[in-house]
């Protein structure tokens, strides 16, 4: 766990220093350095990058010698990424509008690189990812080291994403208490040459107390606390019925849904486990906050229209927006 205390939002006012007690016990726990600066800097942990003469984030467009990084982005406090270049600008647009900030047309930042979109709104940085652990990962790294060569200070990053849901109303949110894998372990796997590395897949237990606390304001949606199974695949991955592959039965998908329920797990997405275990790795507070399209446990297809669809995508975004006016209502003023 990140942290055994009940700490919430009423006392958010001097969480800054609140976390760093916290995250030095899970370090402790873990066996991991604080990778930060004295600053709140992010501390990248390869030695080989300080050979390099330029850092070239090739999936960003960007690089350490043709931009001058910390101008760019040493203001960014809160990044945001999720799944689509729509959802992402929509998040920009929505954050302008609730931190009173002109958006300045909002280009798309990778626009040299055509692969993600990444937009910036004063102090917030919106970026897609794509499908799967794969895509999200290779824009989590970059973002990664954008953040520490640009010298942002305690950056947190958010995922807002969609999900199927387990035993819960379609549209309800779920906040990520921890991400497991597709052998339902609590870690995001990687092969790295030939053998597997194994990273935890915890997300940190106070921000997710803080955002939930701040969605339970919300009446028009539940949102719920939960693990969430981050899946390789739609398909089989999710134990879905209608890919164009299947050779196990409903009863032995409802049998396997059930355990994940008896797990802990609330909702079926594809990026959970990676996004606790880099953005932990990193040092950077993160949390996972999903929509859920579906209620698994009744229906594989995604069925409610586009308009709906829409609107539930803004359900995260409302609960992210609210984190981020209140931390600068109490905090600082833009
Ligand atoms: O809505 P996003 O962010 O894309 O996330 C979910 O939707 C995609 C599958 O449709 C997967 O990436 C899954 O994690
Ligand atoms: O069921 C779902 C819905 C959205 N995204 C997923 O990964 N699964």
């Amino acid at each position: 766990m990140a942290c055994d205390c009940d700490y919430i939002l009423p006392r958010m006012d001097d969480w800054e220093e609140h976390y760093q007690n916290c995250s030095t016990i899970w370090i402790k726990d873990h066996g991991i350095e604080a990778p930060k600066n004295s600053d709140g800097s992010l501390q990248l942990r390869n030695r080989h990058l300080s050979t390099l003469q330029r850092d070239v984030l090739y999936h960003l467009g960007l690089d350490t010698e043709n931009y001058d990084l910390p101008a760019m982005f040493g203001d960014v406090k809160f990044v945001c990424i999720g799944g689509t270049k729509h959802r992402m600008k929509e998040f920009a647009k929505y954050i302008a509008k609730v931190l009173n900030i002109p958006d300045d047309g909002l280009p798309n930042l990778t626009k040299r690189s055509h692969r993600y979109a990444m937009y910036k709104v004063g102090p917030i940085l919106s970026a897609s990812h794509g499908i799967g652990i794969p895509s999200m990962t290779v824009l989590l790294q970059e973002v990664i080291k954008l953040l520490s060569y640009a010298k942002a200070k305690d950056p947190i990053i958010f995922r807002i994403g969609t999900s199927g849901g387990l035993n819960i109303l379609p549209g309800s949110v779920v906040i990520s208490s921890f991400g497991l894998n597709g052998t339902l372990k609590k870690s995001y796997d990687i092969p790295v040459m030939g053998k597997i590395m194994e990273i935890p897949s915890i997300f940190d237990k106070r921000l997710n107390q803080e955002l939930l606390y701040i969605a339970s304001e919300e009446k028009r949606f539940s949102t719920f606390s939960g693990g969430t199974l981050a899946a390789d695949d739609f398909y089989q991955g999710q134990a879905r019925l209608d890919g164009p592959f299947c050779n196990y039965t409903e009863s032995d998908k409802l049998s396997f849904l059930s355990v994940l329920v008896g797990l802990g797990v609330k909702n079926i997405e594809m990026e959970a486990t990676a996004f606790a275990a880099l953005t932990r790795e990193a040092g950077l507070r993160s949390a996972d906050v999903c929509v859920t399209l579906v209620n698994r446990l009744e229906q594989d297809q995604v069925t409610p229209s586009k308009s709906v669809l829409l609107e539930w995508q803004q359900r995260p975004m409302l609960i992210i927006g609210k984190y981020i006016s209140k931390y600068y209502e109490t905090r600082y003023k833009l």
